[in-house]
């Protein structure tokens, strides 16, 4: 029995894709992290995961993350523990929260805390953008066997209906390759001793362009037997293209993560096909995940912090019947903000993003020229690249009157983009999910995007916004085609712009819900997720809604 309490559902492993998807703490500044969770229903006990949204089905739900700052609210929960780091042993000690109906566990340990001090956006991997820190595979090695060790360890009583330690029925959900030894951990270090024994790893792929690659003979730094090296081998299949961070035979610890974990997940369909399509997208990985299925789930987002009716950054707040009013407002405002001509009948188009090449603020800025003709404003906001940066301040040179780039962090800018501007454009060269066009829809703003990844799945071509075709993803070249691209769909959508059809999109766009609430089993085809043991199945919805959901369902 799973924890023990029915005595006849032994090893039920089922979570809804609901539950599975809400598998990133990206809103904890996108650190790596583990779910764990159990449950116990009226009848039975098992185990699910997810955050949010494993809570409103009334899961118990643990988050796992480095202790990067010192995080309000977080205590010492003065329990700690020792793992192996390379051939050290080394103490780390538990924080914890209860926020949302998540425990949120911080795994403090001084490499984590110390490089990063006061300030983790820009510092978690690496003293500065493309340059990792020498022992971050020490750190994430930290990471994987804390997580494994909290539900064991922690006994935390943070509401009224689960008390004491997780115990050992948990599902791990293991996000990003920082977290790629966990299934390895869960085999030599507990399931070979008699521990463990039913727990399992989902793995979910956020973005298969980072795979945590490493010379071949870092292995020794993991702790794993030598039967595992396989796993890791590596060879980059286009010689003398991936040289970092050496030339030939690495370790890589997406591929073993792939090869090691009961399930793989990603952040979107259609992102699922393209890492199987071929060795351009799937990034060298795609004959490994071909081996395997791996299942893709759209990210929900946070409705809290992006609400129109309760927007902290905003003046006018609004719904869907008072759009067309409050937006010219927010947007005189914008316009002012950024120091642009104020004049609410133009058309505003909006960019944020982190300027790389995945996000093609590039092949934008080599479109812009192509359509600023036209009685339209942009607003770029992002960070990034130097190169890309200075693209920026070149256009507000060239556009003065059209133009603003802002090189900036800038959280209530993007709100007032967000609110304000008419338009939000994502022209990435791939996007796993993306998650700015989701912030953009419930404001009416309507997206004008790239067609690959999530970005596919969530904007709606002519229904909800403009789909530009895929562009080329060779990252060194800006293609001709791919501005053109820009440049057509520009124009057409601002041929859209003031017209009866595009308040019709406005509504479209605003009458979705997208938050990870919503994401029930049904609501995605009915399929569960499923390891493939005995009581594998999905529950009856509704059934085991626990009290705690209703009390805790973050969402508003
Ligand atoms: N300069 C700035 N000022 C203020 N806010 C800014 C900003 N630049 C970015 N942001 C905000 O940061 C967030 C970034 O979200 P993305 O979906 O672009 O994630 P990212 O590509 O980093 O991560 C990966 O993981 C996520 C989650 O799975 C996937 O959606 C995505 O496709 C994948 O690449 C957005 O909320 C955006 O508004
Ligand atoms: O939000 C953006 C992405 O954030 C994470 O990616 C980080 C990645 O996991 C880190 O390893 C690091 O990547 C650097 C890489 O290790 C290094 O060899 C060099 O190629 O430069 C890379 C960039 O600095 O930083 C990445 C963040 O920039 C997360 O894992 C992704 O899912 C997110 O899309």
């Amino acid at each position: 029995m799973v924890g023990g309490g029915d005595g006849g559902h032994r090893g039920r492993w089922w979570v809804t894709e609901m539950e599975v998807a809400e598998c990133g703490l990206w809103s904890l500044k996108k650190s790596p992290d583990v779910f764990c969770g159990s449950r116990r229903s009226h009848r039975m006990w098992y185990v699910v995961v997810g955050e949010v949204a494993g809570v409103a089905n009334g899961h118990r739900v643990m988050t796992v993350s480095p202790r990067y700052d010192q995080y309000k609210d977080a205590w010492d929960t003065e329990v700690e523990i020792e793992v192996k780091a390379g051939d050290k042993t080394e103490k780390v000690r538990f924080f914890h929260c209860y926020k949302r109906g998540v425990d949120r566990v911080f795994v403090d340990h001084p490499m984590f805390l110390e490089k990063v001090w006061g300030k983790t956006t820009s510092k978690i991997y690496g003293p500065i953008a493309g340059i990792d820190y020498q022992d971050n595979q020490i750190r994430f090695s930290l990471l994987c066997q804390a997580a494994l060790e909290a539900p064991r360890v922690l006994d935390l009583n943070s509401n009224e209906y689960f008390s004491g330690p997780y115990g050992e029925e948990v599902v791990f959900i293991a996000n990003d390759w920082h977290t790629a030894l966990v299934p390895c951990y869960l085999k030599t270090m507990y399931q070979s001793m008699g521990m463990y024994t039913s727990a399992k790893v989902a793995y979910c792929i956020h973005n298969i362009a980072y795979q945590g690659r490493f010379a071949f003979s870092d292995f020794a730094l993991l702790n794993l037997p030598d039967e595992f090296k396989s796993s890791f081998d590596f060879i980059d299949g286009w010689v003398n293209k991936y040289e970092k961070p050496v030339k030939g035979r690495k370790i890589n610890w997406m591929k073993a993560a792939i090869l090691e974990s009961h399930k793989i997940l990603t952040v979107s369909p259609y992102y699922a096909q393209e890492l199987v399509s071929g060795p351009d997208k799937g990034v060298e990985l795609d004959n490994i995940l071909r081996k395997t299925t791996v299942q893709g789930i759209v990210n929900g987002m946070d409705v809290q912090e992006w609400n129109p009716m309760t927007d902290k950054y905003t003046t006018v707040k609004f719904d869907a019947t008072t759009v067309m009013s409050a937006k010219p407002l927010i947007k005189e405002a914008l316009q002012a903000e950024v120091g642009l001509p104020v004049d609410k009948k133009i058309p505003v188009i909006g960019f944020i993003g982190r300027l790389e090449e995945q996000k093609g603020s590039d092949i934008l800025a080599a479109a812009i020229p192509e359509f600023i003709g036209n009685d339209v404003q942009i607003i770029v906001l992002g960070t990034g690249k130097k190169a890309m940066e200075k693209q920026l301040d070149d256009l507000e040179i060239e556009y003065p009157q059209k133009a603003r780039g802002v090189a900036k962090f800038n959280v209530k800018l993007a709100h007032m983009i967000i609110a304000g501007a008419d338009f939000i454009i994502v022209p990435s060269r791939f996007e796993p999910c993306g998650l700015i066009q989701l912030q953009a829809m419930p404001y009416g703003c309507v997206p004008i995007v790239a067609s690959t990844g999530g970005l596919v799945d969530t904007v709606k071509e002519g229904y909800t916004g403009f789909q530009m075709g895929a562009f080329n993803v060779e990252c060194e070249t800006v293609d001709p085609a791919d501005v053109s691209a820009i440049a057509k769909t520009v124009t057409r959508a601002l041929a859209v712009y003031g017209t009866p059809a595009f308040s019709e999109m406005i509504q479209n766009c605003m009458a979705q819900e997208l938050s990870w609430k919503v994401k029930t089993c049904q609501e995605v085809g009915g399929r569960s997720f499923e390891f493939g043991v005995e009581g594998s199945e999905a529950g009856i919805d509704g059934e085991e809604i626990a009290p705690l959901a209703k009390e805790n369902v973050a969402t508003p």
